[in-house]
């Protein structure tokens, strides 16, 4: 089998670049032939995935953002193009662990020879802002709101190094949104489910964010459906509560948060503009209305988790239900 890895090397603050000489190693042991480009800023990944039609499996070595990428890229070559495969190498890898790939390099390399691909669910999201629409797929989640600020301010504060960066936009995004900054109304499968001041609203097509958070803790890859958790205004000291209990899912009882699941969800700021990421990848800062859609098996991935079977996006596309 052909791949072309594409490896980003500053995933996990330059610890993924300095592992190239591990990655090849086992890329070999495991008996892929591969040729593995290193990208050489953001963009590349998603260029080269979109260059890639002949390879039979693209492989982003990286984290949730180098994922992101190189989905964009594939999507391009519609569902007969290459497979996606996934080497984490980045700091939360929330979508690998998602897809059941093993954290070690070598089982992770070895999973990519002995899985075969099998169709998942992406998500495609379409908002508007100053400079018009604009629509972008994603693998694992969107979010708008205080999450999606925190990963602004981790992106202005890189050079920190990816946790400290971490560390330090906490504490400065939970200052910032101590009093509700937006409202939005939330709509999922064209039901109203929220209309107020909003601390975040997460579309999961995966379980985790951020390296565990499992805020959508029962959201699954091929369900043909996205999960929602949303939360209304909360105060710092009430998000420092809640936050270690998404780590297990239990947020999801407090009676601040309401959950959801469905093809659509629509967010439309009524008050202050949203911020918006997609794994983890700063989309706006200024988004008025949002609206994400699942595509059910739109990309074959490997994922050992869910190795065997059709899932229910299949089964419901084969059905007839989904036009997409
Ligand atoms: N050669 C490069 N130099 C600098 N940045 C790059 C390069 N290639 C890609 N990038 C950017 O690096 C950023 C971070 O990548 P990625 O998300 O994969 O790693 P991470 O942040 O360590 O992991 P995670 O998102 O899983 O926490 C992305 O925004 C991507 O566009």
């Amino acid at each position: 089998m052909s791949a072309l890895v594409l490896l980003n090397p500053a995933a996990a603050d330059g610890r993924a670049g300095r592992r190239r000489p591990a990655l090849v190693a086992a890329l070999a042991a495991a008996g892929l032939d591969a040729d593995v480009v290193a990208t050489r800023g953001p963009g590349d990944a998603e260029r080269l995935a979109r260059g890639a039609g002949r390879a039979a499996l693209v492989v982003a070595a990286g984290g949730d953002g180098t994922v992101y990428e190189v989905v964009n890229g594939l999507t391009a070559h519609g569902r007969g193009g290459p497979a996606l495969g996934v080497l984490p190498l980045g700091t939360g890898d929330d979508f690998a662990s998602a897809l059941g790939v093993p954290p070690r390099l070598d089982d992770a390399a070895r999973v990519l020879t002995a899985t075969p691909p099998r169709p998942l669910d992406l998500g495609e999201v379409t908002w508007d802002d100053v400079a018009g629409a604009h629509v972008r797929r994603f693998a694992n989640a969107l979010g708008a709101g205080f999450d999606a600020h925190v990963a602004w301010l981790v992106a202005e504060t890189k050079w920190l190094g990816g946790r400290a960066a971490y560390l330090a936009a906490v504490p400065r995004a939970l200052w910032a949104w101590r009093r509700p900054t937006v409202s939005a109304r939330v709509s999922v499968g064209g039901a109203v489910v929220f209309d107020g001041p909003l601390f975040l609203c997460e579309v999961g097509n995966g379980p985790s964010v951020g390296g565990g958070f499992r805020l959508t803790p029962d959201a699954v890859l091929d369900d043909g459906l996205l999960d929602v958790c949303l939360a209304g205004h909360l105060t710092p000291t009430r998000a420092v509560r809640l936050l270690p209990r998404s780590l297990t899912g239990a947020h999801t009882a407090a009676p601040e948060v309401v959950t959801g699941r469905g093809r659509r969800v629509e967010v439309e700021a009524t008050a202050g503009p949203l911020t918006l990421h997609a794994d983890g990848e700063v989309l706006a800062l200024d988004a008025r209305r949002v609206r994400a859609d699942v595509l059910p098996g739109a990309l074959r991935v490997v994922a050992p988790a869910l190795a065997g079977g059709a899932g229910r996006g299949q089964l419901l596309m084969a059905a007839g239900e989904y036009d997409s």
